[in-house]
């Protein structure tokens, strides 16, 4: 069995890793870590978890858990890993980070959009972006996982395609997001009361949410272009859920079935990644409590721009069950052990 530690747990990241990790046939799970909550039974703070889980709240101390477990996975505020991860915490155990602290390659870039300085920039190159479609490889040899953020993974995995094959001028593109409110955590601010988002939407981080390095990098990977685009999110009265629509002018005529073919050239393997029929629009709600992404693509041939379409469940594909993927694809598992998880509707 693989024994792993979980450090943030009392988080919605965390919380549905303890749902996943349940469900998973190797694994078991050593260490519920929390900041708020040590002493208390793990299952009085999320009571779903009622006679599931007997154990009770631990504290983060990562050395002490370094010893014990095979993995760790760290569901914690962005710069909190950086801070105390070390060379010879990584020599003991594997470490699978939710947070965004080991994403962005260039030092820099994080520091201006997280306004963090980097505590521990010396394991930046040897991380691996978990995006496990595109980066298995590397994935399965990795100690350390910078786990993608949940708008970079639906974004990238609805564009990479297009990107990768050239077809798209990339300073054109336009990313337009929406995500259900866990996507903000389940600390206390006003921001998230119920008053305030429900019946209503709003934009929010324009032209200046951090997620948008991570996707131009990502996207910059697959075009061999530097990128720079537009991303803008939206905050949507609705517990789960990530979608997005993205715009990108062609860089000449293509059909859609050609486009269509080229995305089930790349994606009819993946178990994770849904291309749906054409001229069928993902929905937040077909994906729910699952893994998978749903993407489709359609042409305006009346602007030359193609739409690129994607929805998934941010606290599963956008994090917990993307997490395990990796941790699979790391101990050399089926990628889809314990993330066989229907989308549950309504
Ligand atoms: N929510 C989402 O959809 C996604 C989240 N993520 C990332 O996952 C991470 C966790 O996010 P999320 O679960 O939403 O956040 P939450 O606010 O729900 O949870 C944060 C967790 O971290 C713990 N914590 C808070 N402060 C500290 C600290 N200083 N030291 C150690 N532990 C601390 C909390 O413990 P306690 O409550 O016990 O004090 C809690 O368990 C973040 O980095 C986030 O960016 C990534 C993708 C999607
Ligand atoms: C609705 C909402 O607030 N969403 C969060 C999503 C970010 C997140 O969860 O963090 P990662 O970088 O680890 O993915 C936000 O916009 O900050």
């Amino acid at each position: 069995m693989i024994k792993v530690g979980i450090i943030g747990a009392t988080g919605y990241a965390g919380g549905e890793l303890v749902r996943i990790l349940l469900g998973h046939p190797e694994v078991k799970i050593i260490w519920y870590g929390s900041r708020s909550y040590i002493g208390e039974e793990y299952a009085s703070v999320y009571r779903n978890m009622f006679e599931l889980v007997e154990g009770r709240c631990l504290d983060d101390n990562l050395e002490e858990l370094a010893q014990q477990a095979d993995v760790i996975f760290t569901a914690t505020p962005q710069g909190y890993l950086a801070g105390i991860l070390t060379k010879e915490l990584l020599a003991k155990t594997k470490v699978v980070d939710l947070s965004a602290d080991y994403r962005i390659k260039d030092v820099a870039t994080y520091e201006q959009w997280y306004g963090i300085s980097h505590q521990s920039m010396e394991l930046i190159n040897e991380a691996v972006y978990g995006l496990c479609e595109i980066n298995r490889e590397q994935i399965k040899g990795a100690r350390l996982i910078a786990n993608p953020g949940c708008y970079p993974t639906c974004s990238t995995l609805a564009i990479y395609p297009l990107a990768k094959a050239g077809l798209i001028e990339m300073n054109t593109l336009i990313i337009d997001a929406k995500s259900g409110t866990s996507g903000a955590g389940r600390g206390a601010k006003v921001d998230n009361l119920y008053c305030e988002v429900n019946e209503s939407i709003k934009a929010y981080g324009v032209a200046s949410h951090r997620h948008t390095p991570e996707i131009e990098e990502q996207l910059s990977y697959a075009s061999g272009e530097a990128v720079v685009l537009n991303f803008t999110p939206h905050l949507v009265p609705m517990n789960r859920g990530i979608l997005i629509t993205a715009y990108g002018t062609l860089k000449e005529k293509v059909s859609e079935e050609e486009i269509r073919s080229l995305y089930e050239e790349h994606y009819q393997q993946e178990k994770f990644v849904r291309l749906l029929p054409s001229g069928q629009c993902p929905e937040t709600r077909w994906v729910k409590g699952s893994n998978y992404v749903d993407v489709n693509v359609k042409v305006d041939s009346r602007t030359n721009r193609v739409i690129m379409m994607g929805a998934m469940d941010n606290l599963v594909k956008g994090a917990a069950g993307q997490a395990v993927q990796n941790m699979n694809l790391i101990f050399g598992l089926p990628e889809n052990m314990g993330l066989d998880l229907v989308p549950m509707f309504p």
